[in-house]
């Protein structure tokens, strides 16, 4: 959903948490708009960006927390200590970005596991094909 829909629910359910995960490409393109229109957290992908820095340096400028993503082909070394540590909040891709009702990727998970090792106090996501069969897998990993 883009920032139009999100403005009205903003203004439907005030002080709600919107936490915003821009599959997009150039995701700095859209903060400001996802600023205006309400959202709390700009999550973007790593591999949108040349400049993963810069660009929580401008989602913090918009009084927003920013989160970094990385599909499943991306290993969890991609996020530096310097990126992670910028970030407010870390997510992990259990499917292919695209469309949902996909397959839990598994093979995802350890990821998950080497970030909280990296950074014991940071906020981890997994995204897709989350549900009562692979839900304990991904507590397991210590999310
Ligand atoms: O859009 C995506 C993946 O492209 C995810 O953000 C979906 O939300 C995952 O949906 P489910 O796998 O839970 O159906």
């Amino acid at each position: 959903m883009g920032a139009p829909i999100l403005s009205c629910v903003s203004k439907g359910v005030p002080g709600i948490f919107m936490d915003c995960h821009m599959m997009v490409a150039e995701p700095e393109k859209w903060v400001d708009d996802i600023a205006d229109a309400g959202g709390a957290l700009y999550c973007f992908h790593l591999e949108a960006t040349t400049d993963p820095l810069s660009l929580i340096t401008s989602i913090r400028k918009r009084s927003m927390k920013a989160g970094v993503a990385i599909s499943p082909d991306t290993p969890s070394t991609a996020i530096t200590d310097e990126i992670a540590n910028a970030a407010d909040m870390l997510l992990v891709m259990t499917v292919y970005p695209g469309r949902g009702g996909q397959k839990f990727l598994e093979r995802c998970v350890p990821k998950v596991a080497d970030l909280r090792a990296r950074f014991p106090e940071k906020d981890i996501e997994v995204d897709g094909g989350v549900g009562p069969s692979t839900v304990d897998v991904c507590a397991h990993a210590d999310i």
